[in-house]
């Protein structure tokens, strides 16, 4: 499958690294474009794609490849689709990963028929551990479906959703590894605090927070039974919870999600 890219930045990359590694297409059929003054992430494209065409031209990206992503940020997405239009052909299944923009908005703008589906990835995508849904415009039949669930399927977790959770989704896991980062961060600084050299602080959040996922995926346990088993009575684990309960920590992060949700559907009512 000839796999294309309106945009090559942070989300492409990832992307495109993931599908050629996993085998759901060769560098050789990738290829990426973004105006001439971005032209340093057509060779970061390449750094990470090696093999892979680029190209300044949205138009040829349509015409190469079968299956074309639209990875710009969402304001220029409007902008893209109508250059490309007189190039779009049914071969052509478009699959926008842009924050917010929903799927009526997107087939409007494109020709009559053409098969769309709407995505949100993230950027963990790069090494496989990505978490992506999806959802089917009016066009797409079922093995357009099927295409889009074996792609992001090759980079992580991928299921298909109804419409109306997606801008949900992209507040929980789609901006979901920044709050991730976050938090590892500041738990590396606590270790580093009480002495823990930072390159070990780093692994050791970053395993603990991967064991703790991996345990609420394979144990099927509730999180709350999860953290009861690590707090012994009158143990340390105990006092560390309690300090975090009083600062709000769930709140924030309820916030955040909510936060998130609530831009991208405004990012979809502006469009
Ligand atoms: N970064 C992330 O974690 C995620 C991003 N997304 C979505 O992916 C899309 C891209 O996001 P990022 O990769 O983070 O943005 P980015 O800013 O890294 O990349 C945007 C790309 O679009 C290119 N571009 C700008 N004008 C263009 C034009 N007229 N024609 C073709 N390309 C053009 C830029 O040169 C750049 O390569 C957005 O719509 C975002 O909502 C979705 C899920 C996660
Ligand atoms: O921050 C953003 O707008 C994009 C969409 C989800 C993750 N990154």
């Amino acid at each position: 499958m000839k796999v294309g890219f309106l945009g090559a930045g942070k989300m492409a990359q990832a992307l495109a690294k993931g599908f050629t590694s996993a085998g759901i297409t060769k560098a050789s059929d990738v290829i990426a474009s973004c105006p001439k003054t971005d032209n340093y992430l057509l060779e970061e494209f390449q750094k990470d794609v090696p093999g892979s065409m680029v190209t300044n031209s949205n138009t040829d990206v349509v015409e190469h490849a079968d299956l074309v992503l639209i990875a710009t940020k969402p304001p220029i997405v409007p902008r893209v689709i109508q250059e490309v239009n007189p190039a779009v052909r049914p071969r052509n299944l478009l699959v926008s990963i842009a924050l917010g923009i929903p799927i009526t908005n997107l087939e409007q703008m494109l020709p009559p028929k053409t098969r769309v589906i709407r995505v949100m990835p993230n950027t963990p995508s790069l090494v496989k551990a990505g978490c992506t849904v999806f959802s089917c415009g009016s066009s797409a039949t079922e093995e357009d479906g099927l295409i889009a669930k074996r792609c992001f399927s090759s980079v992580g977790f991928c299921e298909e959703v109804p419409e109306v959770l997606i801008d949900a989704v992209t507040g929980l896991s789609g901006s979901g590894p920044a709050y991730i980062y976050l938090m590892l961060e500041a738990l590396a600084d606590g270790g580093v605090k009480m002495g823990i050299p930072r390159p070990l602080a780093y692994k050791l959040a970053a395993h603990t927070m991967i064991g703790g996922a991996q345990m609420v995926l394979e144990t099927g346990k509730h999180p709350g039974a999860l953290k009861d088993d690590v707090c012994s009575p009158a143990g340390c684990t105990i006092e560390a919870i309690y300090q975090m309960e009083q600062s709000g920590v769930r709140g924030s992060l309820i916030k955040a999600v909510v936060s998130a949700a609530q831009k991208s559907k405004e990012t979809g009512q502006r469009g």
